[in-house]
């Protein structure tokens, strides 16, 4: 008994939510087994209400086949004997009261018929009274119809009325409790008939509640995540749903996204890869000359102002002598961060091989990319670049070449920019000369000191 309490105590303690999760919920079923199984449960269930319907028609049938064939004869019947007593009480009295002779021996006549017919006979009380009237008329004929007679008469006349009323009572009851049988075996069939169709309705909507949660929700959901994924968005978590099918493909649509996910970060670092300089950050030359292309199109079509220029540092070799490759490529990192900070969103700037870069300043006129790059020159020369090899900043100076790319094609500015830079080197380094299809450059307008107005033609080899 205490072993009996504590396995109950015992299973009481299971966290049965947890268990049927685990074992109910979690667990997937292959749609066609689950709803083959729920299609098969749902025939048994039906086929087991009809016949439990079946068994009160079948009751109903009996009782009225019962009644046709046995209880509405035996009515009939009783009526009928009913109607023989009824109509022995009346030749009874026909033998007394008969006005001729000849008529009172007719009377006797069908009195004695009357008490040997045989549905007469079939009934022993109605026949023994059909025995004892005969007799006693037959008797009374005989001895003459005295008033002792007639008294007598009387007593047999009120039993024949009494038997005859018993008979029809006794043939109506036989037709109402057959009768009182059916109606109540219809009334509990209609009773059964509700229930049955309320567990169909409740069976139905069971199942339609179990195809919209696992089959046309999921659908849906599913649905709503590929048009997620086809917008890039973050994909919705799907529903639990016990169908093995559902769940194969939801894992498959998981997987997609994975793979999407993974094939848009490459395409990123790809794409981050073919535009990209690895050292500095910067873009790379195929790059750049793409992009100012397309720049250079749009200047062109509009009529709008726009500059190219090259870069290079002075004395680099220097520096990778010096101290060492190392410091010459962070020496480069630090001066890509430079030009990041120094130029606008607008400009363009790009490690165009080696220790040189080129730039392309949108909507800017020559003045404009003038100032532009000799405030990158300045900042250049000003800012001293701590390597990290303990040696202390280094002292940088930059030359730069420029030229206007308003008309002609972009590697004809370039060649020109880079033109005007190999003159700013001849001219003694860290200095901006603008290209010989510009005019003479002038001192920029705020930041024009340390300009010796190099020409493209006094810089040119
Ligand atoms: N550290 C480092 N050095 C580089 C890189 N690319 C090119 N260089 C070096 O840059 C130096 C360029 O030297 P030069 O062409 O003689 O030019 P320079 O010494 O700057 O002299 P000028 O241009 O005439 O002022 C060479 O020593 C190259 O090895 C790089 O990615 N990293």
């Amino acid at each position: 008994m205490t072993a009996l309490l504590r396995t109950l105590r015992g299973a009481l303690a299971v966290d049965w939510r947890a268990f049927l999760r685990a074992h109910w919920t979690q667990r997937s079923w292959p749609a066609g087994k689950a709803l083959g199984w729920l299609g098969a449960l749902f025939g048994v269930a039906f086929l087991a209400q009809i016949l439990w319907l079946a068994s009160d028609q079948r009751q109903v049938l009996e009782s009225s086949e019962r009644l046709l064939e046995r209880t509405v004869p035996s009515t009939l019947e009783h009526f009928r004997v009913a109607r023989n007593l009824e109509q022995l009480r009346l030749e009874g009295e026909r033998v007394f009261s008969g006005r001729t002779p000849v008529a009172r021996q007719q009377a006797r006549f069908i009195v004695s018929l009357l008490s040997s017919h045989p549905a007469m006979l079939a009934d022993s009380r109605v026949a023994a009274l059909a025995r004892e009237v005969d007799a006693f008329l037959s008797q009374a004929a005989r001895q003459g119809m005295s008033e002792q007679h007639y008294a007598e008469w009387e007593t047999l006349s009120s039993r024949l009325s009494l038997l005859a009323d018993d008979i029809s009572t006794e043939g109506v009851n036989l037709a109402s409790a057959d009768l009182q049988l059916m109606s109540t075996t219809m009334l509990r069939s209609q009773v059964k008939l509700a229930l049955v169709l309320a567990l169909v309705a409740l069976f139905v909507g069971g199942f339609l509640f179990l195809i919209h949660r696992h089959l046309i929700r999921p659908l849906q959901e599913m649905d709503d995540a590929l048009r997620e994924l086809r917008s890039g968005q973050a994909l919705t978590p799907f529903s639990t749903t016990a169908m093995a099918e559902i769940r194969a493909v939801e894992g498959a649509i998981g997987q997609l996204r994975e793979v999407m996910h993974e094939n848009d970060e490459a395409r990123r670092q790809l794409h981050f890869l073919a535009t990209t300089d690895s050292l500095t950050g910067m873009f790379n030359r195929r790059h750049f000359m793409a992009l100012a292309e397309d720049e250079l199109r749009r200047a062109h079509r509009y009529g709008r102002p726009i500059c190219v220029g090259m870069a290079d540092l002075d004395n680099f070799k220097g520096i990778n002598d010096g101290h060492g490759h190392a410091v010459g490529d962070r020496v480069l990192q630090s001066l890509a961060e430079l030009f990041g900070h120094t130029l606008r969103q607008s400009d363009w700037v790009c490690r165009y091989g080696g220790e040189e870069f080129a730039f392309l300043f949108t909507e800017t006129t020559l003045d404009e990319a003038h100032r532009l790059a000799e405030r990158l020159r300045q900042h250049a020369a000003e800012t001293s670049i701590d390597v990290g090899d303990g040696s202390g900043g280094l002292q940088l100076t930059l030359s730069l070449g420029l030229a206007d790319a308003s008309t002609g094609s972009l590697e004809a500015a370039l060649g020109r920019a880079d033109t005007a830079l190999y003159a700013a080197k001849e001219e003694g380094r860290n200095r901006v000369v603008i290209a010989a299809s510009a005019k003479t450059p002038r001192p920029p307008p705020e930041e024009g000191k340390d300009l010796d107005s190099p020409t493209g033609e006094r810089g040119r080899k």
